[in-house]
């Protein structure tokens, strides 16, 4: 069998040496599957995709990407990340068109200048997330939706066989969000994988093969969707707050910090 298109053993992190903020963690995503990764504010989720990037390094454990370390994928552009919104600084001074073409960094010559077929590729990357009208326009003067879409068209713009999306669908309207699903799904046919936090418990088994509970900061679970959303799974991740049999009726209080 070919190595996981993720693979985290074990893994534990503190920020700045303060108390572990992921204890332990273990989750093997496969190739062409989309993962939903679900759990309560504060635990672990954004930390979780922080370590796979590599940008804060594990106490303890590890993690490869296809079968290698994560700074050497990295380095290969195999890992695209789509942050929390709020992990983005909004008053950096570019344009759409500039944050798409980052996604082509990787493979542009020692001069870093794009080349026709990188051009080729953001103009296709915007058009995919219906961006191309705001292709010049400021970043810090898009909607929290268009900004995502933007950050996406990036994701797309790399070619990345590993996607890591932080919250994509928080603060989006119906339109985006399904917009969003369809291009995972798109992405997943075409030998993709996809690791997306969401707190819309809803939607998960609309378009998520596998999903990750996380509580506490550690994964509880991970596993096909329809096997892994039981009750008793849900009220372990949400505290006993879950409402049993109906995922997409968890309160909205059970998603607020403890
Ligand atoms: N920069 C930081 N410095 C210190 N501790 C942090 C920092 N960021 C997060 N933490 C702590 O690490 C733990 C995990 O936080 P994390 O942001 O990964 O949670 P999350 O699941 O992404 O939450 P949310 O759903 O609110 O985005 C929490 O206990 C949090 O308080």
């Amino acid at each position: 069998m070919s190595a996981p298109a993720l693979d985290v053993q074990g893994v534990s992190v503190a920020y700045g040496g303060g108390r572990l903020a992921l204890r332990n963690a273990t989750l093997a995503l496969q190739p062409g599957r989309i993962c939903g990764l679900v759990g309560m504010n504060g635990a672990g989720k954004s930390t979780l995709f922080k370590t796979i990037m590599g940008f804060l390094p594990p106490l303890r454990g590890q993690v490869q990407v296809f079968g290698e370390p994560v700074r050497q994928a990295q380095k290969a552009g195999v890992i695209a990340y789509v942050p929390q919104a709020e992990d983005v600084d909004w008053d950096f001074p570019v344009s759409v068109r500039d944050v798409v073409t980052m996604g082509r960094q990787g493979r542009m010559g020692l001069l870093r200048r794009p080349s026709a077929a990188d051009r080729d590729a953001v103009q296709a990357a915007l058009a995919r997330v219906s961006m191309t009208d705001f292709a010049e326009r400021q970043i810090g003067e898009l909607s929290g939706g268009q900004r995502k879409r933007a950050f996406l068209a990036r994701a797309l713009a790399q070619d990345a066989r590993l996607l890591l999306l932080d919250e994509p669908f928080g603060g989006v309207d119906v339109g985006t969000s399904e917009a969003i699903t369809g291009l995972l799904s798109d992405l997943a046919d075409s030998g993709r994988s996809v690791l997306v936090s969401t707190h819309d418990l809803g939607t998960l088994e609309t378009f998520c093969d596998d999903v990750a509970l996380i509580a506490d900061r550690t994964v509880l679970t991970v596993g096909p969707t329809a096997q892994t959303l039981t009750a008793g799974n849900l009220a372990r991740a949400f505290g006993g707050r879950s409402p049993l049999h109906d995922p997409a009726r968890i309160p909205e209080r059970a998603l607020e910090v403890r």
